[in-house]
């Protein structure tokens, strides 16, 4: 991928580059239906997790769905989908095309440009910026219902990339439902109304869990503080995904839970959250 950020003598060459890829940027956005970003105040409470099953539920409802993974620093989609061994390709027009996970679901990921996956991303803003630019535009994405866009934990370049270069996009606002990441939330919110950017709606993950000996439910990390959050936030609140360990192994090995594991609460709980996602749009 060429980089067009950072810098160049020859500052006509670079305003037409610029413009051409602003013009490249608008011509692939507008082909894409609904644009969401996930995102979430702290780390590790399952953007990705979220991201990569709301797409497969999408997906299997018969929606045309594209992943964009915007966590620069830790791209983890294509090893959750199970596709992190293949290389973005190039087509006939010079565009990038997308990795295929199935018909329905294509993905893009820094990961899946580097050969070494073991090597660290160091980046200041700026080439960030260009390089999200970049995966919209050199990206042959095709007529998309939705493109869901994971991101880095926090509001940093990443978020303010997508809210500055997608003006449509909204945000899916994921957490846990432990104090210290609904207080992470409001800042999440706060990132939103300062960006202007619209919030879609709020998921509480790892939201109690099943026992599978005594079948009890014990909620580990609490229960309905996201419902709450979103209530006092007034947004749309999306649903709980219960805590499942073998959410943990099929992310791991890059199975579909949702393909092993069709009757659970952690598929019924995916299927109802994109159900409300396609009333709500
Ligand atoms: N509902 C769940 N039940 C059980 N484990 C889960 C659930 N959701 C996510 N996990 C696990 O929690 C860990 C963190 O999830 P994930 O990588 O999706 O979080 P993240 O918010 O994207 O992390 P990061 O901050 O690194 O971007 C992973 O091991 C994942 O398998």
């Amino acid at each position: 991928m060429e980089m067009i950020a950072g810098g160049g003598c020859d500052m006509n060459k670079h305003k037409k580059a610029q413009t051409a890829q602003d013009e490249a940027v608008a011509g692939s956005l507008k082909k894409i239906k609904n644009k969401f970003i996930v995102m979430s105040g702290k780390g590790g409470v399952g953007k990705t997790s979220v991201t990569v099953n709301l797409a497969i539920a999408l997906a299997n409802k018969g929606y045309k769905v594209g992943i964009m993974d915007v966590d620069i620093h830790g791209p983890d989609v294509p090893r959750v989908l199970g596709i992190n061994k293949e290389m973005l390709g190039v087509n006939a027009d010079k565009k990038l095309t997308p990795l295929a996970y199935s018909r329905n679901l294509s993905a893009v990921s820094i990961e899946s440009l580097s050969a070494s996956k073991d090597d660290a991303i160091i980046w200041r803003g700026p080439v960030k910026h260009s390089v999200i630019r970049q995966f919209i535009g050199d990206v042959e994405w095709g007529d998309l219902d939705y493109l869901l866009i994971d991101a880095p934990p926090g509001t940093g370049d990443e978020p303010l990339t997508v809210a500055q270069v997608i003006s449509d996009a909204k945000a899916i606002i994921v957490t846990t439902p432990q104090e210290i990441s609904l207080a992470d939330v409001r800042k999440s919110i706060n990132f939103c109304k300062t960006v202007k950017m619209n919030i879609f709606g709020l998921i509480e993950n790892m939201s109690g869990f099943s026992c599978p000996h005594c079948h009890q439910a014990i909620d580990m990390f609490g229960t309905g503080g996201g419902e709450r959050t979103a209530k006092d936030a007034g947004i749309n609140f999306l649903g709980r995904i219960p805590f499942d360990p073998k959410l943990v192994t099929c992310g791991d090995s890059g199975t579909s839970y949702q393909e092993a594991y069709k009757d659970s609460p952690v598929t019924t709980a995916f299927d109802n959250v994109t159900k409300l996602m396609s009333e709500l749009i």
